[in-house]
């Protein structure tokens, strides 16, 4: 059965042909290597999570295959100033076009305006996506372990740490989770949403949590919305949250639901 990542990861792979003819690893890899430094992205999610308070990414999302439209036409750069003065730790940007409506332009114009730093979220199959994230300014690349094999991911995760950026390994189970743990980045995301089947449970990070060794920070992705959510999250040990569709509908109170978010504590 063709799913839903399938397709996407099929049009990257035109994406990254186009990509290609327009310029080589060699050009994108001195871009990526000129551009300002990486901003710890890991050591400000650590900063928060180490305190009582929740860390959080959260996440600038026009529209996703799961839940179609989320907010059309939205000024991603006024939401991103306000994730930044709600105690964001971190932001995420979707950059596919086609199945999220985002860019790199609208990637370019928030790391205008903000200082947190940020993950190029975009679904990596190829280092010169890498090289040219660190081109861009992102802090951060993801790798989707339910598209990649062993081999790939461990080149796109070696190829970002080389340039200073920090890797969120996404694992959807236990054998993902097992193949992401033989990657060196400390940074492991559990997607509550299975990205094949489009079904979205909190009940995967509960699951996979324990799994998790002490040395690595897990993230819980996808699907939290309230200060309960979170709450039920914390018991299992998150305290790193990535969050997108229900901020970015939460419109005028988007600021004071992630200082709520933040500060839930699950007392
Ligand atoms: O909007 P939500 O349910 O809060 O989820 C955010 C984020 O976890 C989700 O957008 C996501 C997680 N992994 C992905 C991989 C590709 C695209 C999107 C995603």
């Amino acid at each position: 059965m063709t799913t839903a990542l399938d397709r996407i990861i099929d049009y990257k792979r035109g994406e990254v042909a186009d990509l290609k003819q327009q310029s080589s690893f060699a050009d994108m890899d001195a871009k990526a290597r000129a551009a300002a430094p990486a901003r710890g992205f890991a050591a400000a999610l650590s900063a928060v999570a180490d305190t009582d308070q929740n860390a959080l990414i959260c996440e600038l999302k026009r529209k996703s295959p799961s839940a179609g439209e989320i907010l059309p036409g939205a000024n991603p750069v006024e939401i991103a100033k306000e994730y930044e003065s709600g105690g964001a730790a971190c932001l995420s940007v979707l950059t596919d076009g086609p199945s999220f409506g985002g860019s790199l332009e609208d990637f370019e114009a928030i790391r205008k305006v903000v200082s947190i730093p940020m993950l190029r979220k975009d679904f990596m199959i190829d280092p010169i996506q890498v090289a040219e994230a660190r081109a861009w300014g992102a802090d951060c690349v993801l790798v989707i372990m339910a598209s990649l094999d062993d081999g790939l991911a461990a080149d796109l995760t070696h190829c970002a740490m080389d340039y200073g950026m920090d890797v969120l390994v996404e694992t959807h189970n236990e054998a993902e989770l097992e193949r992401a743990l033989r990657l060196p980045s400390p940074l492991i995301g559990i997607n509550n949403r299975d990205l094949k089947r489009m079904v979205t449970d909190l009940s995967t990070t509960e699951r996979l949590a324990p799994l998790v060794p002490g040395d690595r920070h897990l993230v819980a992705e996808s699907g939290i919305s309230t200060p309960d959510h979170i709450a039920r999250l914390r018991k299992c040990g998150a305290r790193r949250y990535l969050i997108g569709e229900s901020l970015m509908k939460r419109g005028a109170l988007r600021e004071a639901a992630v200082v709520e978010l933040r500060t839930t504590n699950g007392n």
